[in-house]
């Protein structure tokens, strides 16, 4: 990577009781789009869990855009947006009432947060629901929705933790397709958890994550050609020694 990194781990690691659910863990991102692949229980929330700053690591560090997200928290969180996999919006306020309350928290002025909510919610193709109670919005949404919050205050790093999980495959190719565009068009960096190969395949780099380890950051071709495979999901196996799927084909 030439440009100076948005968001560097070094040698991250998080234990619970025994189990070590990330591994010595480094990697550095610039702007674009990045999913991090793994199955359920490759420690892909826990990483989230310690960019967010929710626990500290029991070693090693974490910048973003060289603030330090163990010494620096508050700053380092303006400069993040995050859509949790758990849907996280007040379903009995109206869409607006909740990007509202989000960007009051952040010290946005009225003004600015509905400028800023007007622009992400018309990109999302959805500006008519800004009156609309959360509970009446279809889960694609709901998600969109907190895509919009996300971006309220112009993240330089969006995190996304399995965001498409439970929506149709119409929106969830609307909600990639938006988030690959803002990375093109505004120098986003996305970090997009999913166990879903097609989501990875979209990618500009993979990060392969397997029990707490990751085994490989680079382009999803790249991948393919180092493995010597044809597809991602075998170039995935080869890598992590896994020999079969538990679930749909589509998925790890
Ligand atoms: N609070 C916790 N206490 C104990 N063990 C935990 C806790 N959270 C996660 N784990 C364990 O840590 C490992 C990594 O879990 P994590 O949720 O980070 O993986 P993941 O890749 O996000 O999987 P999923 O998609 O299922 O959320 C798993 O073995 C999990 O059981």
């Amino acid at each position: 990577m030439t440009e100076a990194p948005i968001l560097s781990v070094q040698t991250v690691s998080k234990h619970y009781g025994k189990l070590c659910a990330v591994n010595q863990v480094s990697f550095q991102l610039g702007s674009g789009f990045h999913a991090l692949l793994g199955p359920n229980g490759a420690g892909k929330s826990t990483l989230f869990q310690l960019l967010t700053g929710l626990f500290a690591p029991d070693q090693g560090e974490i910048h973003l855009n060289g603030i330090s997200i163990r010494h620096e928290l508050p700053q380092a969180l303006a400069q993040m947006g995050v859509v949790f996999q758990q849907p996280a919006l007040d379903l009995d306020l109206s869409v607006q009432a909740n990007l509202d309350f989000y960007g009051r928290l952040h010290g946005m002025n009225k003004a600015n947060i509905r400028t800023r909510s007007h622009a992400a919610l018309t990109q999302l193709e959805i500006a008519e629901v800004s009156p609309t109670p959360c509970r009446h919005l279809s889960g694609g949404n709901r998600r969109k929705v907190e895509l919009a919050r996300a971006l309220l205050t112009e993240p330089k790093l969006l995190l996304m933790d399995e965001a498409t999980v439970g929506l149709d495959p119409a929106s969830r190719a609307t909600l990639l397709s938006y988030v690959q565009r803002l990375c093109r068009e505004q120098g986003l960096s996305v970090l997009w958890a999913t166990h879903l190969i097609d989501e990875a395949e979209a990618a500009d780099q993979v990060l392969v994550m397997h029990k707490g380890k990751l085994l490989a950051h680079a382009p999803p071709a790249a991948l393919i050609a180092q493995t010597q495979t044809s597809t991602l999901l075998d170039a995935f196996f080869q890598l992590s020694g896994e020999t079969r799927l538990e679930k749909r084909p589509a998925q790890l």
